[in-house]
C-alpha cells in the first residue's frame, strides 16, 4: 500500500488492484452531514495484505465499503484493476463485484440450507460461470475442509465456517478480498488459524486482502498497516507488530 499526497494524481502505478483518489464521502442523514472520508488517497498494489485500524468512527467501514464499490464516493475516484468505479451504474458495479472482488464478513454470511460444497460454489453458479473444480480443491485442501464439504454450517465450529466463507470468496479467482473484521466473532485459537490462512493465501497464492479489524493481534499479521482517524489515514506502519499498534491506537483514544 502506498499512500498518495492529496496533491498527488499521478496514473497509478502498474500492478495496483485498487486505487483511491482524492476520495471524500459524505454521510447524510436529514440536515446532519458527516465526513466519514476525507480527501482519501491510496494505492493497494498486487499481493498486498492490508489491514486497515482506527478507534471507532474513524471511517474504516466507510472506506471498505467504497473501495469495494458497494458505496459510492461524494468526490474523487476509485478505480479496482483500471476500471473507475465511481463512472459505473449500480448494475455494472454488481458484476464487477461480482467477478473482481471477494467478501469475508465477522458472520461469515453462509446460506444455512446448503452443504458446504453447495455454499463455495453458489455464486459462480449464480453468476452464470461453472466452477474451476482443480482450483477449488487446492482452496479446500489449504484449507483442511475437505473432510466436511457435504455437512452444513450448523454442523461446523466458526472457525470451519470462516474458512468455508474465506473459500468462497477465492473460488471466483477475484482481484482483492475485503475482509471486514474476519476473526470478530472467534475465539483466540480459531482466530490464529484464520489469520494465518489468510497470510498463506497471500503469501503463496499471490492473493491481494485488505482487512479490517479492531484486533492488534489480528493487523499484526498483515504487511502493512493503515491507521485512520477522523476518516483520514494518519498512519501507516510496516510490518507491524501488536504492541505498536495497540500503543498507536491508544494514543488515538481508540481500542
Ligand atoms: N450510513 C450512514 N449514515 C450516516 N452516518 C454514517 C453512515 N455510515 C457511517 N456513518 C458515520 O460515518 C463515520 C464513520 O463511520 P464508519 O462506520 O466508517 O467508522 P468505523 O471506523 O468503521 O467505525 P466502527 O469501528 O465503530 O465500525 C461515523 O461518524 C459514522 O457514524
Amino acid at each position: 500500500m502506498r499512500r498518495r499526497g492529496s496533491a498527488d494524481t499521478r496514473p497509478a502505478p502498474p500492478g495496483q488492484v485498487i486505487g483511491l483518489d482524492r476520495v471524500t464521502k459524505v454521510h447524510r442523514t436529514g440536515t446532519v452531514a458527516v465526513t466519514a472520508l476525507d480527501d482519501v488517497s491510496l494505492t493497494v498494489p498486487c499481493g498486498a495484505f492490508l489491514a486497515v485500524m482506527g478507534p471507532s468512527g474513524s471511517g474504516k467501514s466507510t472506506l471498505l465499503q467504497v473501495a469495494a464499490g458497494l458505496d459510492t464516493p461524494t468526490s474523487g475516484t476509485v478505480t479496482v484493476g483500471g476500471t473507475d468505479i465511481s463512472r459505473l451504474d449500480e448494475a455494472r458495479r454488481t458484476v464487477l463485484r461480482r467477478d473482481r472482488i471477494g467478501f469475508v464478513f465477522q458472520g461469515y454470511n453462509l446460506l444455512p440450507a446448503l452443504t458446504v460444497e453447495q455454499n463455495v460454489t453458489l455464486p459462480l453458479r449464480l453468476a452464470g460461470r461453472a466452477p474451476d473444480r482443480e482450483w477449488i480443491r487446492v482452496l479446500v485442501d489449504r484449507t483442511g475442509l475437505d473432510g466436511v464439504l457435504h455437512r452444513r454450517p450448523a454442523e461446523l465450529s466458526g472457525g470451519q465456517q470462516q474458512r468455508v466463507a474465506i473459500v468462497r470468496a477465492l473460488a471466483a479467482r477475484p482481484d482483492i478480498v475485503f475482509a471486514d473484521e474476519p476473526t470478530g466473532a472467534l475465539d483466540v485459537r480459531s482466530s490464529g488459524d484464520v489469520l494465518t490462512l489468510l497470510r498463506q493465501i497471500v503469501d503463496e497464492l499471490g492473493q491481494t486482502i485488505v482487512m479490517v479489524t479492531h484486533d492488534p493481534a489480528a493487523a499484526a499479521r498483515s504487511h502493512e498497516a493503515l491507521i485512520m482517524a477522523d476518516g483520514r489515514i494518519v498512519d501507516v506502519i510496516r510490518e507491524p507488530d501488536a504492541s505498536t499498534l495497540a500503543a498507536r491506537l491508544t494514543s488515538l483514544g481508540g481500542r
